[in-house]
Order: C-alpha cells, then sequence, then structure tokens
C-alpha cells in the first residue's frame, strides 16, 4: 500500500477528484480507501497500515463520464465471480448499448453513472462465462476477448483478483497509456503496472514496456503470462498525453514526453518567426504558462533567441485547472494559480507560450494579467493547433461549445482571448515532434483537432447526446442529484448552490476512515470477498 499510495501521488496529474487504493490479504481477503479528494488528503500513515496485502491496486479520478461523486471514485470491485477489483483510465462510448446488455441479458445492477463500473461488470460478465469454479489464465485471456468485442472506446485497465494475481489491459487501438516495469526481490521479482514510467523510476522498478494495444498481461505468483487478445487495428495513442495530459519525465510507447515536448517548442518557433515576421512584430519576451508549457517555451526562446523568464509565478499548491470540474471553478483557479509580475510585462511585447488552448479560460485570464501589469503587446503562441472536436476517449472535453476555437477563425479566437495575435502549430508539425521520435507509430488520435475518431462510432447524433449529457449546468444537476439519492443529502435544497459549493459538499462527505455511511456502497473499511 505505502508504494501504491506513493505511486498515485506521481500520478496526481492525472486525476485530482477522487483516488482510492484496494489490497488484496491473506485469504483473499480485500481491503479499501476510497474518497473524493487528493492522494495527500485521503491518504495517511494510519489508513495505509490498514491497507494489508502483497498485491494491490490504486487510482486517481478525473471524471469524464458520469459525476464527481464519492461512489464513483475507483478501484471498483465486485463480489462475483472470484472478487474483482477494477481500475479504468479511459472513456467508452458505446455505453447506452452496453446498459442494456447488463439490464437485458447479463441481470447485473450498474449501480453509478461511472462506465468504468459498467466495464467492471462486461469483464465479470464475461469471466463469469467461463463456468468454473478455478479460472485459469486461459480463461482469464477468452474473458478479455469477448469484453473487448463487445466494449467501444478507449480503456487502459488494472483489475485484481481475489488470491489470484493482476490482470492489466489496453483497448485495441491503445488509446491512453499502461505499462509495466519489474524490480528483483529476493529470488523472485516484484511487479509494478502503471499509466506511467515516472511511477515505476520513483519505486526503483525498471526494464519498463508498454502494454500493446489490444493486449492483455497476467501476473501471478508464478510470473507473467502476455497475449494479444484483439486482431490488428490501428494503433492511435492519444496525442494530448504528449501535449498536455502526462508528465514530462514519463516515456509512453518509447516516446519521452520531455523529448517530445521540445520538438514541439522547436517546430512552433519556426512558425512563430514566419507569423512575427509577416506582421512586422518583434517580442522581447518569451513567457511559459506553468507548468506544462515550460519545456516547449524555453526551446522555443531559445530557437528565437528571445530571452526565456518566468514571467508568472505559478502557487505550488494549486493544482492543474484544466481538469477541474466546472468553469466557475476552473476560472477562479488561474487567478489563484498564478501571478503576473510587472518586472516582466511592464513595456513589453510578450510572447507567452501554452500548450493548448482549449476553452480558453487560461489565456483569457493570463492575457488580462499581462496587460494589468502592463504588456504592451500580448502575442500567445500555442503548441497545438486549435481544438475545434470534443474528446471522447478520456479528456473531459465533450461539448463543442465550450471549446474556444470552435467556429472561430485564428483572429477570432485572438479577440475572444484578448491577444494581439495568436500563433497556432500546424497539425503535421505536432504530429511531427512526436512521431519523429518513435517512426513505428503511424498514427496518433487527433480527433480533437481533426474529428476524425478512430474508434468509429463517433456520429453527430453521439455528439450532440455527450453535449446534451455531459454540459458543465447538467453535470453540476446530476452530481446534485446523485448526491440526494445515494447520500442522504437532500437533494432538492442543494440546487441553489454554487458550482464551488456543490463540489465541497461532494468533498465533505469523503470520510477516508470510512466511518461516514454516506459515501456509497463501496466506501467501506475491511470489504470482505
Ligand atoms: O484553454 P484552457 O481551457 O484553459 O486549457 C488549456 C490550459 O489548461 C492546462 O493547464 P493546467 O492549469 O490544467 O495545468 P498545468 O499546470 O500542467 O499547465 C494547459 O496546460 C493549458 O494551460
Ligand atoms: N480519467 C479517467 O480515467 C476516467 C475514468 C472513468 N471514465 C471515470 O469517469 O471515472
Ligand atoms: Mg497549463
Amino acid at each position: 500500500a505505502p508504494e501504491i499510495c506513493e505511486g498515485l501521488s506521481l500520478l496526481q496529474h492525472r486525476g485530482q477528484d477522487a483516488c482510492g487504493v484496494i489490497t488484496c490479504g491473506t485469504k483473499g481477503r480485500f481491503y479499501q480507501c476510497k474518497a473524493n479528494g487528493m492522494v495527500r488528503d485521503i491518504f495517511d500513515a494510519n489508513s495505509i497500515s490498514r491497507l494489508l496485502g502483497g498485491m494491490g491496486v490504486g487510482h486517481v479520478r478525473y471524471p469524464t463520464a458520469g459525476s464527481f461523486n464519492n461512489a464513483e471514485a475507483q478501484p471498483f470491485y465486485v463480489n462475483s465471480p472470484y472478487g474483482i477489483v477494477f481500475a479504468h483510465n479511459g472513456n467508452l462510448i458505446n455505453t447506452e448499448s452496453l446498459m442494456q446488455f447488463m439490464d437485458q441479458t447479463a441481470h447485473r445492477h450498474i449501480n453509478t453513472a461511472s462506465d468504468s463500473e459498467l466495464l467492471l461488470n462486461i469483464f465479470a460478465y464475461n469471466l463469469q462465462q467461463t463456468g468454473k469454479f478455478r479460472i485459469n489464465e486461459e480463461d482469464i485471456f477468452t474473458a478479455i476477448g469477448g469484453m473487448m468485442h463487445q466494449v467501444k472506446g478507449a480503456y487502459a485497465c488494472v483489475a485484481m483478483l481475489a488470491g489470484f494475481g493482476i490482470i492489466a489491459f489496453r483497448d485495441p487501438n491503445g488509446i491512453r497509456p499502461v505499462g509495466f516495469a519489474t524490480r528483483k526481490a529476493g529470488a523472485g521479482l516484484d511487479y509494478i503496472v502503471a499509466s506511467e514510467s515516472v511511477v515505476a523510476d520513483a519505486g526503483g522498478f525498471t526494464d519498463w514496456q508498454d502494454v500493446n494495444p489490444g493486449e492483455a498481461i497476467i501476473i501471478t505468483r508464478n510470473g507473467i503470462s502476455r497475449r494479444q487478445i484483439a486482431g490488428p487495428s490501428t494503433f492511435a495513442p492519444d496525442i494530448f498525453e504528449f501535449v498536455y495530459f502526462a508528465r514530462p519525465d514519463s516515456v509512453i510507447d518509447g516516446i519521452s514526453v520531455y523529448r517530445s515536448r521540445m520538438a514541439m517548442g522547436d517546430a512552433l518557433a519556426d512558425k512563430v518567426q514566419a507569423v512575427l515576421q509577416e506582421a512586422n512584430i518583434t517580442v522581447d519576451v518569451v513567457i511559459p504558462v506553468p507548468d506544462t508549457s515550460r519545456v516547449a517555451a524555453l526551446n522555443l526562446a531559445q530557437k528565437l533567441q528571445v530571452p526565456y523568464r518566468e514571467g508568472f509565478i505559478k502557487n505550488r499548491y494549486v493544482g492543474r485547472t484544466f481538469i477541474m470540474p466546472g468553469q466557475q471553478m476552473r476560472k477562479k483557479n488561474v487567478r489563484r494559480k498564478l501571478n503576473a509580475m510587472a518586472l516582466e510585462f511592464a513595456d513589453k511585447n510578450v510572447l507567452i507560450v501554452d500548450d493548448s488552448i482549449v476553452r480558453g479560460t487560461t489565456s483569457k485570464e493570463i492575457i488580462q494579467m499581462a496587460k494589468d501589469v502592463g504588456a504592451k503587446k500580448v502575442i500567445v503562441a500555442s503548441c497545438a493547433p486549435p481544438i475545434r472536436y470534443p474528446n471522447v476517449y478520456g479528456i473531459d472535453m465533450p461539448s463543442r461549445k465550450e471549446l474556444v476555437a470552435y467556429g472561430r477563425d485564428t483572429d477570432e479566437i485572438a479577440a475572444e482571448i484578448g491577444a494581439d495575435l495568436v500563433i497556432f502549430q500546424t497539425l503535421p508539425d505536432l504530429v511531427n515532434s512526436v512521431r519523429q521520435l518513435q517512426p513505428s507509430i503511424e498514427s496518433f488520435d487527433c480527433s480533437v483537432f481533426t474529428g476524425e475518431y478512430v474508434t468509429g462510432g463517433v456520429d453527430e447524433e453521439y455528439l450532440q447526446h455527450l453535449e446534451t449529457l455531459r454540459a458543465d449546468n447538467n453535470r453540476a444537476k446530476a452530481m446534485t442529484m446523485s448526491l440526494g439519492a445515494l447520500e442522504g443529502k437532500g437533494g432538492g435544497d442543494a440546487n441553489g448552490l454554487s458550482e464551488q459549493q456543490k463540489a465541497d459538499q461532494a468533498n465533505s462527505s469523503a470520510l477516508p476512515n470510512g466511518t461516514d455511511a454516506t459515501v456509497g456502497l463501496h466506501n467501506s473499511w475491511n470489504t470482505q470477498a
């Protein structure tokens, strides 16, 4: 448990809303702690010491389906068959037909709106089909095959079978990352499976290998078995992992995220130079938007031979704003997080570099901040091209109307965010920055830039449905209702609360010691399988 918790803290940038760990001790008994909140808030020495056992699964959650309810914190658990614990990174796109299948055929009850609970139950259903008293690896591979056949979308998953071992698999397009590494332990080996290699580095694990798209691995006391389950599909890792989501010190699918961001800065420098020349503007200083754009901005500045200055100072205690729930909270936190130093802005033409402009929340605020402290001209350069389409594979940007580049050309985007000029990387340059580091990968999921979705099954009707389902205000409503329904909070009077208050309210019931009976069915200590 201590190592899993340490690993989760290294993955905190992937999900700030909820976290959890379930371990498996003697006699296949599971021990659980999960709740809404950051890793440092939910886990302390006391709670960790109660998570017994030699294997376990952890998760940090950034909701892309369902709500922010405690009951949707992961890992999930089902008792039948065998006792399964499950953690999912990604997002499914055929949840509606899967729900129907659960109801009409599998007769399994899904208690939340989480696609991950649904995926676990599809997995459990397929395991159940083997009808065995004791399961073996062959049965598990067969069950994963059945599951991959039914499920559409992005899923990088880790499962644990009570007293048996750990299973990991990745969707046939390999959209979200997952890999594993080993460490010598006496005569045998310890194994770690994680979304990002940084977790392995920190724990002293070596020989990091990615789980291949459509592959499953099983780790037991006897070692590891790997099996290619799904037939050939387009390998399309999400390029947004490299642009923003992953830590720079991770290596994903053989590509150093850090190197890819350096290359993005280099490529963007050429574009910036050309555009500035044409507009007859010179810039005095390059300023990154901490944290993610730093690596790219430094390379860009070096190539342009313009001074690089940390003009925005980040409050290290405020997390990522893009993955916060609700526009009000995101907006407020950009101001809490960043402060502009007048001495770097006053009377200068500044080139602010960010990794991406998505809703425009960050750029709008920081451009105003730059102007407030006396910047002459504010030019913004983005390492990613304009984002005009929703992400349906695990980055929570489901609604086109929320995207600042939707229905706007570059000049209109500049006007909207208050910049004198906005310069976007081209898509071929972005793809090349990443791909040159691993030319064997032929394509990346670039759906947020192109509107082409590699899994199929994402048409106009689906996008409209998603937009309605997950519009910011509907989500807030859904959360209030589910708080009322599941947690006895009295959903009625909560309707008038602000988004921040609602989030606070959700957090207030997140007692890590499990003494609060309102946190949902799965949130109790010493769950016995
Ligand atoms: O246009 P927007 O909707 O604002 O989204 C884009 C911004 O959000 C992210 O920063 P975030 O604060 O999440 O994290 P960071 O500290 O890792 O840069 C990203 O790095 C951009 O700065
Ligand atoms: N970021 C994630 O991995 C999201 C997992 C899952 N779709 C959820 O909303 O809980
Ligand atoms: Mg940022």
